[in-house]
């Protein structure tokens, strides 16, 4: 068992090529037709644009929205700057409590959470702050709390091709807190099991007395 403080060597750094995990979107409509867009939610919710508080509202709702959204920007060969070090261990690494904020795609509300990763090496490491990174890329995206989940186990399974990963996210959707159903209570759990984690009961248990009852969390 690794905490997050072991330090990867540097001089065995490897050349990585990822294609596959990149995601680029481009934009179809303006910066001014997006404006325009807020503009006209505003009116359809009785509310007088140009008042001096709004005035600046569609602005700043767009670049909010393009800040919330810029994961579909990043790529993962970016991110990583190379990150990823020959290291002969195979005792699990365990980042846990990274910050979790995301949007979710049905209402484009906040998803606020952590995650927890952990992977058992195969001969290669990664920068432990790239783990975080590969977390707000993934959360800065219209998401299902499911596929998030599986989308970070999925990339540091491509990247290091590791004896397992097992990603835990614990996350409150402010669509069920704030409206709907109204539970602020509700706090959701998914996760995404790989390799040793998804086959052997005893890794997995490991993994999860480690990071449930998260005294932090409520
Ligand atoms: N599985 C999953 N569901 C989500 C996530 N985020 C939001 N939802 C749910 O998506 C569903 C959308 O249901 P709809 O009936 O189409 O939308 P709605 O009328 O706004 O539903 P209510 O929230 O029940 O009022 C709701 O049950 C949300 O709670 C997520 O990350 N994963
Ligand atoms: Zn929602």
């Amino acid at each position: 068992m690794t905490l997050a403080h072991s330090k990867p060597n540097q001089v065995n750094r490897i050349d990585h090529k990822l294609p596959s995990l990149t995601t680029t979107k481009h934009p179809a409509v303006s910066e001014e037709e997006m404006r325009q867009a807020v503009r006209t939610l505003l009116l359809g919710l009785g509310e007088d644009p140009d008042r001096e508080g709004l005035k600046d509202t569609p602005k700043r709702v767009v670049k909010a929205l393009k800040f919330l959204t810029s994961g579909y920007n990043q790529s993962l060969e970016e991110l990583l700057n190379g990150a990823v070090f020959h290291e002969d261990t195979n005792e699990m690494v365990l980042v846990r409590d990274i910050d979790l904020f995301s949007s979710c795609e049905h209402h484009i509300l906040p998803i606020l959470g952590r995650v927890h990763v952990a992977y058992i090496p195969d001969g290669k490491v990664i920068g432990l702050s790239k783990i975080a990174r590969i977390c707000e890329m993934y959360g800065r995206r219209l998401q299902a709390q499911e596929r998030l989940t599986a989308q970070i186990a999925d990339a540091l399974q491509e990247l290091l091709k590791p004896k397992g990963v097992a990603v835990l996210v614990e996350a409150s959707h402010l669509c069920v807190v704030m409206r709907g159903v109204q539970k602020p209570g509700a706090w959701t759990s998914t996760s995404a099991l790989r390799g040793e984690f998804a086959n052997d009961a005893k890794t997995r248990q490991e993994f999860m007395s480690l990071v449930q009852h998260n005294p932090r969390l409520r």
